[in-house]
């Protein structure tokens, strides 16, 4: 495979210090710290239950962190609420779809891009020449949807449900997008597509992936992050991560 490009600048994109986050007595996430540079593919892998949903949310705010500091493009953002952490260009997807069943792919890209502006909830109509619907549309050739703009989301396949929510979380052009779990429950044949549009995201957008799926991790990732228990265990290239023996005892283990 060819190595991606190298990175567009040297600035620290992502910096988290010593971050933990605790819910009662369980510590979900402790004592995290890593630095990911403008334009970095970074990918956070590990087993059930390692913390990465969990750092995925201190990082845009969902679940603040308890201890430690949130850096985005040197602002301490760790105690800002979600929506401000939005502003500051912190784009993200879940797990599960947040889609508005019922509508179509245009519809839920156009609201996604009314969302994301100031005075979002203006009652006006869009029409043709809405700066709004244009935008929309052209997330939808960014995530590779243009065909399906006037289906129905419930009527188009999971791989294409999940293109439809990266444009979604592109819609407040972010500077960093955090993608969590993106080929979850895709099929063999969905994935590759989903690979390409991953791959073909511009480089300076600074990009962290949760994944479960190792080739997709490694396909994507500059560095990768393997947590279990809350804590970073080996941060590392992929080509030097699938033979970690750490990683293999981690992932062999649990039948991976
Ligand atoms: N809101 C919450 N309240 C209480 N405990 C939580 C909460 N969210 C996560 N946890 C716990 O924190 C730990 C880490 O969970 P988390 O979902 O971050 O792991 P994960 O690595 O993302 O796992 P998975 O791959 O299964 O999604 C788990 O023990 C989980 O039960």
């Amino acid at each position: 495979m060819t190595p991606p490009p190298p990175l567009p600048t040297d600035t620290d994109a992502l910096v988290l210090k010593g971050v933990g986050r605790r819910f009662g007595a369980l510590a979900a996430v402790s004592n995290v710290s890593m630095t990911i540079k403008q334009g970095e593919r970074r990918a956070v892998l590990g087993p059930n239950g390692a913390g990465k949903t969990t750092l995925f949310n201190t990082i845009c705010g969902d679940f603040p962190p308890t201890s430690g500091r949130i850096l985005l493009f040197g602002q301490d953002i760790s105690h800002l609420k979600p929506h401000q952490r939005a502003r500051l260009g912190i784009g993200r997807t879940y797990q599960t779809s947040l889609l508005f069943t019922g509508l179509s792919v245009l519809e839920n890209l156009y609201l996604a891009v009314r969302g994301a502006r100031k005075g979002r909830f203006s009652m006006l109509k869009a029409g043709p020449d809405d700066a709004d619907v244009a935008h929309a549309r052209a997330l939808a050739d960014r995530v590779r949807v243009t065909q399906l703009l006037s289906a129905q989301v419930d009527a188009i396949s999971h791989g294409q449900r999940r293109q439809v929510e990266i444009g979604m979380a592109l819609a407040g052009n972010p500077k960093l997008l955090m993608l969590d779990e993106p080929a979850a429950g895709l099929s063999a044949a969905e994935r590759p597509e989903l690979v390409a549009l991953i791959r073909s995201l511009p480089r300076e957008l600074t990009l962290v992936l949760i994944e479960h799926d190792m080739d997709v991790a490694l396909s994507n990732a500059d560095i990768v992050t393997v947590m279990k228990d809350g804590e970073v265990v080996v941060e590392n290239t992929p080509d030097l991560i699938a033979d970690d023996p750490v990683v293999q005892s981690i992932y062999l283990g649990e039948g991976h």
